[in-house]
Formats: structure tokens, C-alpha cells, sequence
């Protein structure tokens, strides 16, 4: 099976001020394979983000190859990595980013609407199964400003599983949670990882949670750092 995710040699500079361009990731390879799940560790400022955006085919690369489930996507038009994005990749963020009028079902079924065509039973199977699955069944129509933060995370996290992604990128997912919300939605990802196969790449600055992952990958000033096995 082809790896789930391969960059290489990706590099990225911004703007800061015509015309001076500075280099933020310096030539990135990095390869995931299918099932695992990964902590994205690093400094502040090191490229995490940048590197997540790019991953995510939200930003493009400078230069450098990036492959999702074996597809070069370096020639892609806007309109096919959306199409990709939206297939493929599941987002959790720091903050959930639910839309506080609707209710969680609603809000679990976003990707779908966006994607358009999917009967509107379906979606709200779909909903109520991810729902069930996060552990948030009865509240599907609740409004998500009346959950807690931890629970609006879980929804999230359902939100993310929608589309059935193959790769879900969480950039400090558990950032915002108190200690016992952060393990939870942390143990909970843990589980759809080893229940559906669903890869995981997780920034995360807690070593307590990313000594729990299968691999920590750390960007330092831009580059890999050489692998390390989680300390055990
Ligand atoms: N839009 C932008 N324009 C200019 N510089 C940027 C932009 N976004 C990020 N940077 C710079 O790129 C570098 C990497 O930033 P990035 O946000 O990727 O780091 P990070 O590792 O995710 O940091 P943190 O852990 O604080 O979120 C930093 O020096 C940052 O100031």
C-alpha cells in the first residue's frame, strides 16, 4: 500500500516585505505510512503550522514533491486539491471552530454539505454514527455553545471523521483543554486510529501525549530533526 503521505525536499518562504523572502521550511522529507499516528513536535516558530498548511493542501510548497495516498499533488489545479482535500484530509484545530447556531449533528455534517450530493439521510446517519462513536449521542441537537469545551472538541473530531478521511491533521488539538478534556479527546483519537485504520499527524507540545504516539517526528528551525522513538 502506498505510503499515506510523502513529502519531498519541501521548502517554503514568506513574504516579509518586498522583496525580501525568508526560508521557513528548508527542504523537508517526510514519509507516513498507512494506520500510524504521529506527534509533530518543535520550538515555537519552528514550521509546524507552515508544514501542516502545506500538508494539508491549504498553502502550496515553493518547490518539492507532495504525495497523498501515492497522487503527485504538485501540478494539481485548485479545483482537484480541494476535491482531494476534502476526500482524503480530516482537520482538528486548536480551536473547534463549530458553528454555534447549529446544532452538533449539523455541525458533524458540514464536510458533506460542502461536498455536496450526499442525501440528506445519509448525513444524518452519518452524524448520528460519529456522534454515537465520540461518545455524544444525546446531545445531537444541542446546540454546540451550550457543550463544554471538551465536548465541543469531540464533535469536532467527528466533524473531522465525515468524509471518512484517510489522514486527519490535528494541530494542538488538546491546546485548549483542561488536563482530563485534553486525554480524553487525545485517548479518544488513539481509539478511532486503531478501530478504522484513520492515520493521524498531531502537533502537540505535550510530551505526555506524544510519548503515546507511535512516532515523534520534530521540526527544529525548519528542518527534521533525525527520527526518535517516543521515550518509553
Ligand atoms: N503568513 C506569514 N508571513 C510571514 N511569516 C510567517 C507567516 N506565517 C508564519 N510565518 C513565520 O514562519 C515561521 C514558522 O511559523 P509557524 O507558525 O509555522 O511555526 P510553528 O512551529 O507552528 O509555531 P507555534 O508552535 O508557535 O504555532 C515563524 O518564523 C513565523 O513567524
Amino acid at each position: 500500500m502506498a505510503d499515506v503521505l510523502v513529502l519531498d525536499q519541501i521548502r517554503k518562504s514568506y513574504n516579509v516585505g518586498t522583496p525580501v523572502e525568508v526560508e521557513v521550511l528548508h527542504g523537508i522529507d517526510l514519509a507516513i505510512r498507512p494506520g500510524e499516528f504521529v506527534a509533530l513536535m518543535g520550538p515555537s516558530g519552528s514550521g509546524k503550522s507552515t508544514l501542516l498548511n502545506i500538508i494539508g493542501l491549504l498553502d502550496r510548497p515553493a518547490s518539492g514533491r507532495l504525495l497523498i495516498n501515492g497522487e503527485d499533488t504538485t501540478d494539481l489545479p485548485d479545483a482537484a486539491l480541494t476535491k482531494l482535500r476534502g476526500h482524503t484530509i480530516g482537520f482538528v484545530f486548536q480551536y473547534h471552530y463549530l458553528i454555534s447556531a447549529f446544532t452538533a449533528a449539523e455541525n458533524v455534517m458540514m464536510p458533506m454539505l460542502v461536498d455536496r450530493g450526499h442525501p440528506d439521510r445519509q448525513m444524518e446517519e452519518r452524524a448520528a454514527e460519529l456522534l454515537d462513536r465520540v461518545g455524544l449521542g444525546k446531545w445531537r441537537d444541542n446546540r454546540a455553545t451550550n457543550m463544554s469545551g471538551g465536548q465541543q472538541q469531540r464533535v469536532a473530531v467527528a466533524r473531522a471523521l465525515a468524509m471518512d478521511p484517510t489522514l486527519v491533521l490535528a494541530d494542538e488539538p488538546t491546546g485548549n483543554l483542561d488536563t482530563a478534556s485534553a486525554n480524553a479527546v487525545f485517548e479518544l483519537m488513539r481509539q478511532i486510529n486503531r478501530e478504522r485504520s484513520t492515520t493521524f499527524l498531531i502537533v502537540t507540545h505535550n510530551m505526555d501525549l506524544a510519548r503515546q504516539c507511535d512516532r515523534i517526528v520534530e521540526v527544529v528551525d525548519g528542518r527534521i530533526t533525525p527520527a526518535r522513538q517516543p521515550p518509553g
